[in-house]
C-alpha cells in the first residue's frame, strides 16, 4: 500500500475553542529532537532512497499528525463525558492505559463523567450497559500493578446500534477503545453508526495486542512484557535439554499469526537453537528438512532447543474442521505438540531416542502486569489519547511511530496484518543467532 499524504490525515469533529489546560506550558514549545509542535508533522520514511523515490517535495511527503497537548480543545472540559472499553485477548499493560486516562481527564481536564465499560464491546449493549461503571482516582489507584484489565474483555460481534445507543444514553462525547485489529474495526463500526446519526461523539483507539500484529506502529504494548515472559520458559526448557542425553527443548508461543514473541523470546537469551514462525515455512522430510536438521544438531551437540510461534507451520496439520473464535480469528492446530510427537519419533528412529522438553506457557505470557518499559509506554500513550479526544480527533489511533507520538486514521492499523519479514533484519538477527538455516527444505 503506498501511503499518501492524504491518507495519512486524521478525521477531527471540528474547530477546537476552548482553551486547553496546557495552553500556558505550550506557550513556548517548538519542534525538536525531543518534541514536535501541534502544528508539525512527522515523516512516515525514514531512508533518504525511500524518501527519494517518493520524488515529492517536503511538504506533499507522507506524514503523520503529532500528538499530544493542543493549545485549543474541542469539547468544553467541564461538560464533557467520556467512556473507555478494553477488548480482545489480554495484554499486559491494560490497566496502565486505563488509569492513564483516568489519572489525565480527572488531574488535567476536569472532566464531568468517566465511564468503564464491562467486559469488552459486550459491555455497549443493552443487555449489559447498566454494569457500567464510573471511574475515579480512588478506582484506578493501583491497578496497574496488576495484569488484565479491571473492565474486563470480550471477543464476538455486537450491534452497532445498540453500542451507539448506550453511548447516547450516558452522553458521551468521546468513546477510547484499547483493543487490537478486531476491536479497531469494532471502533470503526461505531463510527460510521455514529456518523450516520450526525453525532458530535469521537472515537479514539490505543492499539494493544501481545502480537505486535498491527502495522503502523512501532510495538503494540505489552508486546515486550510478553516477550520477556516468554523468556523465561525458553531458558527452562534449554537447562533441562543441556541435562540429558540427546535433550530436545520446546518452547510454543502465542502471537497468531505473528512471529515477532518467538523471533524477540528466541534473541533475548540467545539460547534457541532452531525458530520457527508463521512467516517462513518449513519442510519437515528430506536431507534439508528439520528433522534432518534436528538430528544432525543434537548428534553433534547432545541436545536442541525449538521455539515454535503457534501460527508456524499451520499448513502442515490437519485442515478439516477449522474453526475460529467469537470474532472470527481462526483457531489454530497445535504445532507444538505436532512437532514434539515428529521429533521423538524421528531421533528415536535416527538411534538418538531424546528426552524432550515441551512447554507452551500460552496465557502465562498475557496475563501478567506490565514491566517497566510497557508502564512508561501505556502511560504515554494514555496521556496522547486523552489529548486528541479532546482535541475533537476522531476515528483516529494513537501510535509511537519512529519514537514519536502521532495520530494515525483508524482504518490504517486495519489495513493489513504485521508481520515478520523473512528479509527483514529481525529475521536476519534470528539466523545469525541460531545458526539455523534461511529454511529448512524450503
Ligand atoms: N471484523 C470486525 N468488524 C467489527 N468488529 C469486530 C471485528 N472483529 C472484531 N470485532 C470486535 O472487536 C472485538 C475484539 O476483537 P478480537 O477478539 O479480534 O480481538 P483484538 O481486538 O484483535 O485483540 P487481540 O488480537 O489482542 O486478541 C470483538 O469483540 C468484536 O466486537
Ligand atoms: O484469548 P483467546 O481467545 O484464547 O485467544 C488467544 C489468542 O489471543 C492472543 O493472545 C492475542 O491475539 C493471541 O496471541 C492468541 O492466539
Ligand atoms: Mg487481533
Amino acid at each position: 500500500m503506498t501511503l499518501e499524504l492524504d491518507d495519512l490525515r486524521v478525521r477531527t469533529l471540528g474547530e477546537c475553542r476552548y482553551d486547553s489546560p496546557f495552553a500556558e506550558m505550550l506557550a513556548t514549545k517548538k519542534t525538536s529532537p525531543h518534541y514536535v509542535h501541534e502544528d508539525d508533522r512527522v515523516l512516515v520514511d525514514d531512508t533518504v532512497s525511500v524518501l527519494l523515490g517518493r520524488g515529492a517535495p517536503i511538504e506533499r511527503l507522507p506524514s503523520l499528525e503529532a500528538a499530544g497537548p493542543r493549545r485549543k480543545v474541542y469539547f468544553d472540559p467541564a461538560a464533557t463525558s467520556v467512556g473507555i472499553v478494553t477488548c480482545g485477548g489480554l495484554c499486559p499493560g491494560l490497566n496502565d492505559v486505563i488509569r492513564g486516562i483516568v489519572q489525565e481527564l480527572t488531574e488535567h481536564y476536569h472532566v464531568a463523567h468517566i465511564y468503564g465499560f464491562r467486559n469488552g464491546y459486550a459491555g455497549l449493549t443493552r443487555q449489559h450497559r447498566e454494569r457500567v461503571v464510573e471511574l475515579d482516582l480512588h478506582a484506578v489507584r493501583d491497578i496497574n500493578n496488576d495484569g488484565g484489565t479491571i473492565l474486563g474483555s470480550s471477543r464476538g460481534d455486537q450491534d452497532a446500534e445498540e453500542m451507539v445507543d448506550t453511548l447516547v444514553e450516558l452522553g458521551i462525547d468521546v468513546l477510547f477503545v484499547i483493543g487490537g485489529d478486531g476491536s479497531m474495526r469494532g471502533a470503526m463500526k461505531i463510527t460510521k453508526e455514529i456518523d450516520a446519526r450526525g453525532l458530535d461523539v469521537a472515537v479514539v483507539g490505543v492499539p494493544k495486542t501481545i502480537d505486535n500484529d498491527l502495522p503502523y506502529t512501532d510495538q503494540s504494548f505489552g508486546f515486550q512484557t510478553a516477550f520477556a515472559q516468554a523468556t523465561e520458559f525458553i531458558a527452562s526448557v534449554f537447562v533441562e535439554s543441556q541435562a540429558a542425553e540427546n535433550g530436545v527443548g520446546i518452547v510454543k508461543l502465542m502471537g497468531r499469526h505473528s512471529g515477532f514473541i518467538a523471533c524477540y523470546a528466541a534473541l533475548s537469551n540467545n539460547d534457541a537453537d532452531v525458530v520457527l514462525i508463521p512467516e517462513v515455512p518449513f519442510v519437515l522430510d528430506g536431507p534439508d528438512g528439520l528433522l534432518a536438521r534436528v538430528e544432525e544438531h543434537v548428534r553433534r551437540h547432545g541436545q536442541v532447543v525449538v521455539v515454535v510461534a503457534e501460527g508456524a507451520g499451520q499448513e502442515l496439520l490437519e485442515q478439516e474442521g477449522r474453526t475460529t473464535d467469537a470474532s472470527g480469528n481462526a483457531k489454530l492446530g497445535d504445532i507444538g505438540l505436532f512437532l514434539k510427537e515428529k521429533l521423538t519419533e524421528h531421533l528415536t528412529e535416527a538411534g538418538l531416542p531424546p528426552t524432550v522438553r515441551y512447554l507452551d506457557p500460552s496465557y502465562a505470557i498475557r496475563s501478567v502486569a506490565a514491566n517497566a518499559y510497557d508502564s512508561v509506554y501505556c502511560v504515554r500513550l494514555a496521556h496522547a489519547a486523552v489529548h486528541a479526544g479532546m482535541a475533537g480527533r476522531t476515528d483516529t489511533v494513537v501510535v509511537r511511530w519512529r519514537r514519536r507520538f502521532v495520530h494515525i486514521p483508524m482504518r490504517l492499523i486495519t489495513s493489513h496484518r504485521n508481520q515478520v519479514d523473512p528479509d527483514g533484519d529481525l529475521w536476519m538477527s534470528v539466523l545469525e543467532a541460531t545458526g539455523q538455516p534461511a529454511s529448512f527444505g524450503g
